[in-house]
């Protein structure tokens, strides 16, 4: 699904990113390259240190030379040239090492801390809720794989840093020629104040067309996934994506093109007047020699300085148009490390999930609606789940059945009442411990381009090597056929895009109900519409395995059982039935309770499906306490919209 624009619920208590973070965060990155390469780190100090002794030693050493020759000393004025050849070479070598250690040192720093760091801090982060915002996609689409970049601004910082000095130093020495040329450092400084002016447009243009980016990427997923594929062929739809999917790129484009035109007109303009200042500062000097003020050799310092200021100027601007486009992904990069610390935060709970359920699960008034939603998609839910029942969701498509599986999951937190376990709000309780107590299984269920055995064992993390234990939660859900057919049975790669072998929609749901089995004693099974895939044989043989599973887990955890499902035969046998209605319970209670309700929205929609029974000549299913009713393949019967 492609997020919406957040209009609902705000990013949790984000500030401003303030100019010192950057500082803070520029300390953590000095403190990750010396831990992981502290020799490189050092060097990134003393070449820099050791280029600027060079071109002011070079400079100092010519004016050596030349008043040297001038007075006749023979001696000062080769020591002089020989001091100006070393320093030139020095920094010549200098020059090549430091992009050399440079480059590694990011490399190591990116590849083996940053980028993982962020991948991990995203994929932790708890619930679900950030996967939907577009401000989070806005930032993660920018940062994604940006670690490089970050890191870089370390280093260019350092390098502004250094520039800095030697340009202080430089203009030091030319204030011993001329006072006047101090306004040298003014001229030099319009460059870089102009620069960031327009890297500034630059930032701001790249935030802007972050959306239309990530537009055009999902578009083209879409015409190049096998599944979306199918539709789009059939529906002749692939010309009308590619002409989307250019005009989004048109649109990010053109952003950042007005960007660049900006940028290059403030670069311009900064160099325009630098090089106005630079040879107003020449022919001052030229005047004063001429005049006899000053020594040949202070002529030839302050040309050699006012030329290599020139330079530095120039290295001090490279490394600022650095940081300053890092910004571009530092920001989004600490807005998203605020986010996640700031879910963290709210994620709070610290109460274990209790052994087994005495009473079971309340909803108190819950409600939530989703952060790009107008309207909430539910509201105002109370109900008891009894431990140890089975409770059936049903209701029209939309009606709110998922996103009460997913409250109950801990994978949303409710806007508005509570859930609570045992008379413990599940906010209390800790989402780690509380989640590896539940079994679930999707409609829109994981595929995992890896081993079939590990396909299922991720199921239960800590028993990812048990083989027997995967084999019986294959044999669990009927899965055991499955397993024989494939080529390499337990060991068979899986996803055809990934070199495996690709399974039928149906297997891979086998596969994941084979994985949500994985849990010994879990406290809640959340089943939406697990059977979705299957043919109607093999759902009924399912449901009867999960039916049994549910009544064992009774004796044992006591677990609470949560279906959705749009076959009535798998409602009836449910000892509590839930019917939503836009977002909203409006009944609650058994089959036989429900069916009693004249007018009732159940019994309406059981009747529908009765009829449709009747219609292919069979008798509609029995309800009963004791189970799902089996037989004959039935009708899939939903029901109507709102
Ligand atoms: N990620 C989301 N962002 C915004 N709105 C959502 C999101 N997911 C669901 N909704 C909206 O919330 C409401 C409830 O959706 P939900 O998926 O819970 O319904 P459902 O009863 O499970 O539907 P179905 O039977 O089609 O699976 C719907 O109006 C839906 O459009």
């Amino acid at each position: 699904m492609t997020a919406r624009r957040a209009t609902g619920h705000p990013a949790p208590d984000i500030k401003p990113i303030r100019p010192y973070r950057y500082l803070i965060l520029w300390a953590e990155l000095l403190a990750v390259s010396w831990r992981r390469a502290p020799l490189l780190t050092a060097m990134q100090f003393v070449i820099p240190a050791g280029m600027a002794a060079a071109v002011i030693g070079g400079a100092l050493a010519l004016r050596v030379t030349v008043d040297a020759v001038i007075r006749g000393d023979t001696g000062s004025a080769v020591a002089g040239a020989a001091g100006a050849g070393l320093a030139g070479a020095a920094g010549i070598v200098l020059g090549a090492l430091d992009s050399h250690t440079a480059g590694i040192l990011i490399g190591k720093v990116a590849v083996l801390d940053l980028n993982p760091r962020i991948h991990r801090d995203i994929t932790t982060l708890d619930g679900l809720e950030h996967l939907e915002r577009s401000d989070f996609q806005d930032r993660l689409t920018l940062v994604r794989n940006a670690g490089w970049e970050i890191v870089l601004s370390l280093w260019s910082a350092n390098g502004v840093l250094f520039a800095m000095l030697e340009l202080t130093v430089m203009l030091l020495l030319l204030g011993t020629v001329n006072p006047w040329l101090l306004w040298l450092l003014a001229f030099a400084a319009v460059p870089l104040w102009f620069d960031q002016r327009g890297n500034n447009a630059i930032i701001r243009a790249d935030l802007s067309a972050a959306e239309p980016i990530r537009r055009q990427r999902h578009l083209f997923d879409l015409a190049t996934d096998p599944a979306g594929g199918k539709e789009i062929r059939i529906a002749g739809a692939g010309a009308e994506l590619a002409r989307r999917q250019a005009a989004a790129w048109d649109e990010a484009t053109r952003l950042r093109l007005r960007a660049q035109l900006v940028a290059a007109g403030w670069r311009m303009a900064g160099w325009l007047l630098f090089t106005a200042g630079f040879g107003a500062a020449l022919a001052l000097v030229v005047h004063q020699a001429t005049r006899g003020a000053g020594s040949a050799g202070d002529l030839v310092l302050a040309i050699t300085v006012a030329a290599a200021l020139r330079q530095s100027v120039y290295t001090g601007v490279r490394y600022t148009t650095n940081v300053a486009s890092a910004g571009r992904v530092i920001e989004p990069y600490l807005w998203l490390r605020d986010y996640v610390r700031a879910q963290r935060n709210r994620a709070g709970g610290s109460a274990p999930a209790p052994p087994r359920l005495r009473h079971g699960i309340t909803l108190d008034r819950v409600g939530y609606r989703y952060p790009s939603a107008t309207g909430p998609a539910l509201a105002d839910i109370s109900v008891h789940l009894p431990a140890g029942s089975v409770v059936a969701l049903v209701g029209e498509y939309g009606s709110g059945k998922t996103t009460l599986v997913k409250l109950l999951g801990k994978l949303y937190r409710p806007d508005a009442g509570r859930i609570l376990v045992d008379g413990v709000p599940l906010d209390e309780l800790e989402t780690r411990t509380w989640r590896s107590r539940i079994s679930a299984t999707f409609q829109d269920f994981g595929r995992f381009p890896t081993r079939f055995v590990e396909n299922v064992g991720i199921g239960d993390l800590p028993r990812l090597p048990d083989r027997e234990r995967i084999a019986a939660a294959v044999r669990e859900v009927d899965a055991t056929g499955l397993v024989d057919r494939l080529p390499d049975g337990l060991d068979t790669e899986l996803d055809a895009a990934f070199g495996g072998v690709d399974l039928s929609e149906g297997q891979w749901q086998k596969t994941a109900l084979a994985r949500a089995a994985m849990r010994p004693e879990p406290l809640l099974f959340l089943l939406d519409e697990p059977t979705a895939s299957l043919d109607a044989p093999s759902e009924q043989e399912i449901f009867d395995r999960q039916m049994a599973r549910s009544r064992r887990s009774a004796a044992g955890t006591n677990a609470v059982t949560v279906i959705v499902s749009h076959r009535f035969s798998t409602v009836t046998g449910a000892d509590l039935i839930l019917t939503l209605h836009r977002g909203r319970l409006v009944e609650a209670g058994s089959h036989r309770e429900l069916v009693a309700i004249p007018g009732g929205r159940y019994a309406t929609l059981y009747r529908i499906q009765a009829e449709a029974y009747a219609r292919k000549g069979r008798r509609p299913p029995e309800s009963g306490p004791g189970g799902p009713n089996r037989g004959s393949p039935e009708p899939d019967v939903r029901p109507p919209g709102g």
